[in-house]
């Protein structure tokens, strides 16, 4: 993208890229010349620069961070459309999007429950692959190994704070950054962090009616996105009233 900025004419050295991790990114934030940071990241790195910037108005800081992000499902009538959409929002890109559906909210019943065995179903046949594989997958690596299998951990804490497991993520090579979608019914369950967890993870509450699936929604110190899918106009139009989230995106 640099190659091409300087061939639209960019004078070389006002465009720099610049690789790295935590090291680079302190070292670059903590130099004494800067106008401004515009950030995209962690929470935990936002908070950071926060704090470091702090006391220092004449550097503008602007941040884009993390979500756990709510989707409600309202009683779809394509169960198969809802399906696709909320794999589309929970897995795509193996759940590394700050966008991605984190917290499915379903509603209680029989419509419910036919969504759920669905996209356990479906979600079952994702296997992740390499970038060259062939037929290629729905889904690659995450960012590394240890991301991954943060990941499989994560979600093993949550089997012991009380979550039913209805798909078992799996590591599908020792070793390499590829691991299964795993979804997680937490309803029962008690005293679950609000954090997000970076990779193809989804936890599922069941809620009874559609003040419920906003007071759950809301339920995070995250803004972030929020989604909806149902054949109800009316309440796409309340939970744009509603919801807590900064930038909605309803689908
Ligand atoms: N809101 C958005 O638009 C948006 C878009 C994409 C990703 N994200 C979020 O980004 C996160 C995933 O990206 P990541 O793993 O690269 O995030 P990260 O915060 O771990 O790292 C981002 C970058 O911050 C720098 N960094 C790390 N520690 C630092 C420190 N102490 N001081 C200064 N710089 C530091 C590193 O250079 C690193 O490349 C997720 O939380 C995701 O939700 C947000
Ligand atoms: N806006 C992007 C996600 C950015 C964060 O990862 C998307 O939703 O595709």
């Amino acid at each position: 993208m640099v190659k091409l900025w300087e061939k639209a004419g960019l004078p070389a050295g006002v465009l720099n890229l610049l690789q790295g991790g935590r090291e680079t990114g302190e070292a670059l934030s903590s130099q004494s010349g800067l106008d401004g940071v515009l950030f995209t990241g962690s929470s935990a790195t936002g908070f950071h620069l926060h704090r470091q910037l702090a006391g220092q108005p004449q550097k503008m800081l602007a941040l884009e961070m993390g979500g756990n992000n709510p989707l409600i499902v309202d009683d779809p009538q394509d169960i198969d459309a809802a399906v696709h959409l909320t794999i589309q929002s929970a897995f795509v890109t193996a759940g590394q999007r700050c966008t991605c559906a984190r917290r499915l909210l379903v509603k209680r019943g029989s419509i419910g429950d036919a969504f759920l065995q669905r996209l356990v179903e479906v979600s079952g046949r994702i296997v992740p692959d390499a970038w060259n594989a062939q037929p290629q997958p729905f889904i690659g690596g995450l960012i590394s190994a240890a991301a991954a299998e943060r990941v499989y951990q994560a979600w093993q804490a949550l089997v012991e704070q009380g979550g039913t497991t209805l798909l078992a993520p799996r590591l599908v090579k020792p070793g390499t950054s590829l691991l299964t979608p795993g979804i997680v019914e937490l309803t029962e369950a008690h005293d679950i962090a609000d954090e997000e967890v970076f990779g193809p993870l989804l936890g599922v509450w069941r809620y009874d009616d559609f003040a419920q699936a906003i007071h759950l929604a809301n339920a995070t110190r995250y803004g972030l996105s929020c989604g909806l899918i149902s054949p109800d106009r009316e309440l796409f139009d309340r939970l744009l009233l509603e919801s807590a989230s900064r930038d909605r995106q309803l689908e």
